[in-house]
This record gives C-alpha cells, structure tokens and sequence, in this order.
C-alpha cells in the first residue's frame, strides 16, 4: 500500500508515536515533521526535548504495561518507535504480534538489543560474532565467579542500560563489591542481573551507522553503511566523536560483515548503531542500538543526510539512494556539572564565534552532574581540526541556575 501523508491533526494524520523523548528523540521527531508526520512523543517526564518540538506530548510510566497500552490504544500510530530501554517490552511485542502496532525497526529487535543478555546470546552463541569474553550473574557470587572467569580487569554492568549507567571498571577483586551495589542503584531498568566482560584491547572504537530500507527499485530490504564514527568514552558516556574515522580496507571489509549480519538478524527498516572494537585488522563486536546514535550526532554536521534523516525515511518505508559524508566533523558534549533546575545556557556568542561550529542545546529542565545537556558540532578541513573546534565551542557553555 502506497503511503498517504494526511493534514498532522486531523483524522487523517500519519500518527508515529517516539518512546522516549530526549536529544536523539527530538531530531528523530523533526525529521518526520518535515515529511509531514504528526509526532507524538511519550517520555517519563514534562518538558522532554522531544516533546518541546512535537504535535503532542504524553508523560507517564513507559515501564507500565497498561498505561503504554492505553497510550498506544488512544494515539493509534502508524508506527511506535521506541527511543529509550526503559519501557514495557512485552507489551510491544504482544501488540505486534497482534498485529495492531508496527515497531521500529521490530518490536524482537528492540527486546534483544535492550538486554545485554539477549544481544550476546544471538550475536556470540547464534552469530558466532567475535566479543569480549563474559558472563552473567544475579548474585555477588556468581559475579565473583564471572570475574575469575573473565579475568581482571573487567567491566561490570547492568543488563539494562545506556549512557555508561551503572557501569565499573574493576581492576581488582576488592572493587567488586562497589561495582555490584552500583549496577543496581543505577541501572536504566533494574532486572537482577549483571553482565561481567573482561577488557578488550584496542586500538581505538567505532560506531558504524547501518541502514535497513526499503529499496524503492527492487522492493527489497536493502542495507547501506556510513563512513566509520570514531569516539572517546570517559565513564562509559561518549564524550567527544569524529567521522570519519580511517579503518584499514580489512577492517572495513569486516566492520560491514558484521553490522550486517547482526542487523539482517534483527530485521526491520530504520537506523542500528553498531558499536565494535578494532584492533589491527581484527573487528569485535561490543553492542548495538535499534536506533540513532548518541555518537552518531556528528552526522548532522558531515552528512548530507543526519541519522536522523536516514531513520525517519527507512522507518517510514522510503528509498534511500545513496548515503554521503560531505565533509570531515567532530562533536564534544556539553554535561552538567552540579544539580540545576530550568537551567540557562551561557557562552553561546564564544561558542559559535569558532570556525565551523554549530550547537544543539537540549534545553533538558532538570541537570544533574554528568547528565549530557548539549553537543557542540564542527566541521573542519581535517578530523583534526574539526574535533579542536568542537572541544573549544564545548567548553565555552556553562550552564547557570535561573
Ligand atoms: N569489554 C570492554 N572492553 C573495553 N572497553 C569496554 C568494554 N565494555 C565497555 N567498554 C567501554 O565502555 C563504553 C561503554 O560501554 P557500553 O557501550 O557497553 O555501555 P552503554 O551503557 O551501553 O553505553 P551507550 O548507551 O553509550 O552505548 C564502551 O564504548 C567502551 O569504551
Ligand atoms: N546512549 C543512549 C543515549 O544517548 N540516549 C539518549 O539519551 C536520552 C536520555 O537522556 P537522560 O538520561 O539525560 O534523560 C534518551 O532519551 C536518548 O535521546
Ligand atoms: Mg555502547
């Protein structure tokens, strides 16, 4: 069935319904209003970024089974796109398997890539995909038995998380013990169990942006990649990202291999983010999301089309002819550093007086210290220059109690 854009608003609107509302959420939401969807976005609290550009907010419990029903029920999307973990898995899938809701890219997708576990048991055991080596545990025991096996040093994490929550670097058995307290207290969703990984080491890490569509020529789903992203983590937040980031032919070659065949598992159209470590040749995969990438906001300054762009037009089922990489970029995060409340931005003049720059500005209403606020953008002749410049734009924000 062709697809037919109504007036956003009225009864033939074409409803999409974002699960989660933050930064990568709002570029998402106005990369569908710009092909004319009315965006609907739903998050756990007022004022979310997303919501700050949407048709129609909608505050509640995602992890709530019958509130994320009754939502989906009211709003009746064309499709649910899920942009946080902390959200009622089960429901998405009961209701896709009913075949009332589609989820981007799939509701199997979205439920093995939030679950450290799942995502492991498909890419290593199924896939046979090269990872770090690791186990699972839901008691300190079993941890300290996990870590033996691992070896030290070794990271541990919750099996629900992003954004570095709840996670340790543990460089001996005496850490251990913080590292398990830690994972609890600050898990995006608490399910009982941690992932403990031993170290890879590489040489540096990269997010290699993939693209599941919808071939307007053949019909068929096709799969199209974008130049490496480089980034730095500090914490096991991303930092600082860069495109491109240079990958020997070898390492390409299998970089693509594997995005591939992981994303092919998972199905669905939209953007993945497909986070792996390279070491000389050798490619290891580490994880990925169903989604837009925190590291992938560099796209908006070197990409003819941004993730976001891509996203929206793979979900909506549309054709993408070619992705290009326009010139090299950079992007630094702007975090908080104290606990502030409707926060203001001071030092934009400075910022965007560096060559090249550009500022996205979330304008989240609560920060807490580490909590990502903002991202300078840069482009420059060289990955080089474009990483200084968005490092100094970065550093000029400082955000003020109102
Ligand atoms: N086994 C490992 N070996 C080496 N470094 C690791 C390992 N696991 C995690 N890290 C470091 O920590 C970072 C964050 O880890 P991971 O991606 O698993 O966390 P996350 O909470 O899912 O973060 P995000 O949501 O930003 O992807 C990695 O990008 C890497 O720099
Ligand atoms: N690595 C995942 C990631 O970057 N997710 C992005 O962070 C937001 C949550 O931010 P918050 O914790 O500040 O509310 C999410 O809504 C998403 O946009
Ligand atoms: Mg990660």
């Amino acid at each position: 069935m062709s697809l037919r854009i109504g007036t956003p608003n009225t009864p033939n609107a074409h409803r999409v319904l974002l699960l989660g509302g933050g930064e990568l959420g709002r570029e998402v939401a106005i990369a569908l209003m710009r092909l004319g969807v009315e965006v609907h976005v739903a998050d756990r609290y007022a004022g979310a970024p997303a919501m700050q550009v949407a048709h129609h907010a909608h505050v509640l419990k995602m992890t709530d089974a019958q509130a994320l029903t009754d939502l989906i029920n009211e709003v009746k999307p064309y499709r649910v796109v899920p942009e946080v973990e902390a959200l009622n898995i089960e429901t998405l899938v009961a209701l896709e398997a009913a075949g009332t809701t589609k989820v981007t890219p799939t509701a199997y997708a979205v439920q093995c890539t939030m679950d450290r576990q799942a995502i492991r048991h498909l890419a290593a055991e199924e896939l046979q995909l090269p990872t770090s080596p690791y186990a699972f545990a839901s008691t300190f025991e079993e941890l300290a038995a996990g870590a033996e096996k691992v070896s030290y040093p070794c990271f541990v994490k919750p099996t629900m998380s992003s954004s570095g929550h709840g996670q340790s670097y543990v460089k001996t058995p005496e850490e251990l013990k913080a590292a398990w307290d830690y994972a609890h207290e600050d898990a995006r969703a608490e399910t009982g169990r941690v992932i403990v990984e031993g170290k890879v080491d590489f040489d540096f890490e990269i997010t290699l942006l993939t693209v599941r569509y919808r071939d307007a020529h053949t019909g068929k789903d096709e799969t199209r990649f974008c130049e490496p992203i480089g980034h730095r983590q500090d914490g096991g937040d991303y930092v600082e990202s860069w495109q491109p980031q240079p990958l020997s032919a070898r390492a390409l070659e299998r970089a693509q291999e594997i995005a591939k065949t992981v994303t092919s598992a998972l199905g669905g159209h939209g953007i993945f983010g497909v986070e792996l470590f390279i070491k000389g040749d050798e490619v290891i995969f580490s994880e990925l999301s169903p989604r837009p990438h925190d590291t992938g906001m560099v796209t908006m300054a070197s990409q003819r089309y941004s993730q976001f762009d891509l996203h929206a037009r793979a979900l909506m089922g549309l054709h993408l002819e070619e992705i290009t990489q326009e010139r090299p970029a950079a992007t630094a995060v702007i975090k908080a550093a104290a606990e502030y409340s409707d926060p203001a931005y001071l030092g934009l003049e400075a910022a965007m007086a560096v060559p090249g720059t550009d500022l996205r500005i979330f304008a989240k209403p609560e920060a807490h210290p580490g909590r990502r606020m903002g991202v300078a953008l840069a482009s420059g002749p060289d990955v080089a220059t474009a990483r200084e410049r968005a490092q100094t734009a970065a550093n000029l924000i400082q955000l003020e109690n109102n």
